[in-house]
């Protein structure tokens, strides 16, 4: 299908290598000879018809930096039907022939209710740090995370063992343990938390304890790293360091990881992976394929209904939870 104009936006959290994503779109539109439009402020910009054009020289050198120029927001106004409306006639009287939406989760039931009502391609590209969107093996953003948390493990783990103290820290994820099960193992933390396998506060503290308590017998330092996705703990995780410390009269301390996980210039395999999600997701409007998502299976490129994206929850990988458990309780 011939493409005349295609848009872009950034929605939801922002993630290293949504610029990627950007610079991607737009240079293989307007390869394919069509202009390119971003729209700012995620959904709000399409409501408020706030955008720029996107040429060779707007997107030049957005590969290797942080953040987004579009801007992201969360927009709650979008989930109103009317409001959806307004966005498709905007859309039109700009004359856009594909929209491209990168954001997570969220972002991309907007995308498939604007695609009930809209005639032309909206096509997602997987961007959240946090990697629980189904269909893609992948999210960009999430090795960049990844990497931002095993080095401030790394760092704490120094001053842990040099003032033989318990760290518990706290990394985002959401309502998933993609970056703390991740980060946890690179780092070689001796506990995670899980929002996935998570029972109960009585029923973790048991367990951690046990762990700290096998892992004093083979080895010296009394220091010890946890790591806990975000909103876990039941109180919090005051709550969670006062019990330790009460049981294991080890001192405590609590790291909140927060928003520098989505910081910093995206690490190559998201660079590499917006690249190939950004030019994929024009391959698809090219098609004419409506309300997909790109992805990358098992290496690949791939267009996934937006529909199964939102049905499906992403597991776990299982070899990480298996190693999880043997590895944590050696070295
Ligand atoms: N059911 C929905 N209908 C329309 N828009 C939605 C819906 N759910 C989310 N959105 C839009 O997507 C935005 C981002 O969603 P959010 O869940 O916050 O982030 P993410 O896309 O990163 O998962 C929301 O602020 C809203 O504009
Ligand atoms: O920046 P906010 O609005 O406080 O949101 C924090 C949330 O955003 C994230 O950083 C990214 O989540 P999304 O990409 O799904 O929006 C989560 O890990 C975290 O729970």
């Amino acid at each position: 299908m011939a493409i005349k104009k295609i848009a872009v936006l950034t929605s939801g959290g922002d993630a290293p290598g949504m610029n990627a994503c950007i610079r991607a779109v737009s240079l293989a539109a307007i390869g394919a000879g069509a202009e390119v439009i971003g729209y700012k402020y995620g959904y709000n910009g399409l409501l408020k018809q706030e955008y720029i054009h996107l040429d060779p020289y707007a997107v030049r050198n957005l590969l290797q930096r942080g953040g987004t120029v579009l801007h992201s927001a969360r927009c709650e106004k979008f989930k109103q039907t009317d409001q959806l409306h307004i966005a498709a006639q905007h859309l039109n009287d700009a004359g856009v022939d594909g929209l491209v939406v990168v954001g997570g989760d969220g972002s991309f039931k907007g995308a498939e209710r604007l695609q009930s009502i809209w005639d032309k391609p909206i096509v997602g590209v997987p961007g959240t740090i946090d990697n629980d969107v189904a269909g893609t093996d992948y999210t960009v953003g999430y090795h960049t995370a990844i990497q931002t948390a095993v080095e401030s493990l790394d760092k704490v783990r120094d001053t842990a063992e040099a003032f033989e103290r318990i760290f518990v820290v706290d990394v985002m994820g959401r309502e998933a343990g993609f970056i703390a099960l991740n980060s946890a193992i690179s780092a070689g933390a001796d506990h995670v938390l899980l929002p996935e396998t998570f029972t109960t506060a009585a029923e973790e503290l048991v367990k951690i304890l046990d762990k700290l308590d096998k892992r004093r017998k083979n080895r010296a330092n009394k220091s010890h790293i946890i790591v806990v996705t975000e909103n876990l703990w039941p109180g919090g995780l005051n709550v969670l360091a006062d019990s330790l410390q009460a049981e294991s009269g080890v001192d405590v301390r609590i790291l909140t990881l927060g928003h520098v996980q989505r910081g910093g210039s995206p690490v190559w395999q998201d660079r590499l992976l917006a690249t190939k999600l950004g030019t994929y997701a024009v391959e698809i409007i090219k098609q004419g394929q409506k309300g997909m998502m790109s992805a990358i299976n098992h290496r690949l490129p791939a267009a996934v209904p937006l529909n199964d994206v939102s049905i499906e929850r992403k597991e776990l990988n299982s070899y990480s939870m298996q190693i999880r458990d043997e590895i944590s309780l050696l070295g």
